[in-house]
């Protein structure tokens, strides 16, 4: 009997880094309010808001039937030069934000909160950040406008998906690239591990 992997995230590229993985994630999105933490600590934010979005499906499914099951929660944010930004609110606020990025390095943090319900109705859980410097290239006012036309960076914390139309204006990263995609892969296998859960289980 596979394990329940629960994914309390609405994001649809977390649920694609799962199941490029060959991790098959029924997704719960927690609808936690996410302006309720604030921290100038980035990963001390990210973490918070990871726990408190998979806390609230964990508790959600401990009130039916004991089950085993892990379910995931992430927040992702950008820190360049100590101010802390997720997704951008407007185009226009993309666009400013595009002409102060650019030939720049951020941070991008996610935190990650796995928490394990067992069939004995306890649960167990862990919390851990990763995160991935970014090497802004510098495009110009016009590409910049273009981009963020597209409305791809709209949704996404760091103002680009580094998998899409933002991978040419990104000229490296130190650190994990999943990561900053909004999980942590490796990471991830680790915290499964940690829980004495194998990975390759949740492999139909
Ligand atoms: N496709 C893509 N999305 C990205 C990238 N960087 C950040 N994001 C997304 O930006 C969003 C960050 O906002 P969060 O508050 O962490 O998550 P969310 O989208 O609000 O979804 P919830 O987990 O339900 O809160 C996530 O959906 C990330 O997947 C990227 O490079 N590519």
């Amino acid at each position: 009997m596979l394990p329940r992997f629960i994914l309390a995230s609405q994001s649809p590229a977390r649920r694609r880094l799962l199941q490029q993985a060959g991790i098959e994630p029924e997704c719960m999105p927690s609808q936690f309010d996410e302006d309720s933490i604030q921290s100038p600590n980035p990963s001390h934010l990210v973490e918070s808001l990871a726990i408190g979005k998979a806390t609230v499906i964990a508790q959600k499914l401990a009130k039916s039937s004991p089950q085993s099951a892990v379910v995931l929660g992430c927040d992702s944010v950008l820190a360049i030069n100590g101010e802390i930004h997720g997704k951008p609110d407007s185009p226009s606020h993309a666009i400013e934000r595009w002409q102060y990025m650019r030939g720049r390095v951020g941070e991008l943090y996610t935190g990650h909160a796995l928490i394990q319900l067992l069939p004995t109705g306890s649960s167990r859980q862990l919390v851990r950040c990763a995160m991935t410097q970014v090497h802004f290239a510098q495009p110009t006012d016009r590409q910049i406008r273009a981009y963020v036309a597209s409305g791809e960076p709209l949704h996404c914390a760091g103002c680009f998906a580094l998998e899409g139309k933002g991978s040419l204006f990104i000229e490296r990263l130190q650190g994990c690239h999943t990561n900053v995609i909004g999980l942590s892969m490796p990471l991830l296998r680790q915290m499964l591990g940690e829980m004495d859960c194998d990975v390759t289980a949740f492999w139909r």
